[in-house]
């Protein structure tokens, strides 16, 4: 039998009498790639951080190829959410993938001609040669992002965790990153935990969606967990899924800032009954 790529059995996280997450039960396969979706403070970050190792579980187990999380793991990619660089940052892009690789040892040392290659290699399988030069800080939003994917995946990890990758970018970007990551799994299995408030741009490559809020949480395809009857009873409200105008979009969820929707489905991947 294949080890899971992520495997969490009655998993559980609370602060004080707040619990954020409680069994939660996931085989996440080799290759597989998983949103996680859900409102503000539902839980979404914390996950990451327990698979991180930065966040104890309350309740349960957690184990990553087998094995327990840990710091600064070679086995997990991590993109964290896109935050924007200084300007004036002294690094290269060629500096923070090499980051990926060492950045866990203390000192000053000169990288070897092997760190040197994986570095080249990790920033040419997202076509960030052109810039691998260039300082952090002058490149765009979408650049950065994908120099960002580089270091995340330069120690080819077997669990990549992407934290909200797609925030700020235009459609155009939106697209070629989700290709990438898409194309990653499939070349070298790496299992994808994708945390993010938009499905649409990642629904037709989405093979599972857990869906987290204050009901708590479902796992499935995204036909089966995005329905008007599944959110109804994870918000706790009547939640409706429409079609309009050929696009499937949720709207009633409590979150919403003056109604409007947050996640947005394209019309094949409408779920049976779930439209107007
Ligand atoms: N160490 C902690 N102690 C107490 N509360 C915490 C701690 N870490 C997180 N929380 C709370 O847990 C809740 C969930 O936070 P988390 O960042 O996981 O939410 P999220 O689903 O990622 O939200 P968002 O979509 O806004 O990023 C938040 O209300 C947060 O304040």
């Amino acid at each position: 039998m294949t080890t899971s790529a992520l495997s969490l059995r009655d998993a559980g996280v609370r602060f004080g009498d707040r619990v954020l997450l409680s069994g939660l039960d996931l085989e996440l396969q080799p290759g597989e790639f998983l949103a996680v979706l859900g409102p503000n403070g539902a839980g979404k970050s914390t996950l990451l951080k327990a698979v991180l190792g930065q966040q104890p579980l309350s309740t349960g187990e957690l184990l990553i190829d087998g094995q327990a999380p840990g710091r600064g793991s070679d086995r997990v990619g991590y993109v964290p959410q896109q935050k924007s660089m200084d300007a004036a940052t002294p690094l290269r892009a060629r500096d923070l993938v090499a980051l990926g690789i060492d950045g866990h040892r203390w000192g000053l040392r000169r990288r070897t001609a092997e760190e040197r290659r994986r570095v080249t290699e990790a920033l040419a399988a997202v076509g960030a040669t052109g810039y691998a030069d260039a300082p952090l800080g002058l490149l765009s939003g979408g650049e950065q992002q994908r120099v960002r994917i580089a270091q995340a995946l330069a120690t080819d990890p077997s669990l990549l965790l992407c934290d909200e990758p797609l925030l700020s970018l235009d459609l155009r970007h939106q697209r070629a990153v989700a290709d990438m990551i898409d194309r990653r799994r499939h070349e070298h299995d790496t299992a994808v935990v994708f945390v993010t408030h938009e499905i649409n741009p990642v629904l037709d490559l989405v093979d599972r969606v857990l869906y987290i809020a204050a009901g708590g949480h479902r796992i499935g395809p995204p036909a089966e967990v995005l329905t008007s009857e599944t959110l109804s009873e994870l918000y706790r409200t009547p939640v409706d899924v429409l079609n309009v105008r050929g696009r499937v979009v949720v709207v009633g969820t409590p979150d919403e800032p003056g109604g409007c929707t947050h996640h947005e489905l394209t019309p094949e991947a409408q779920p049976a009954g779930g439209a107007a």
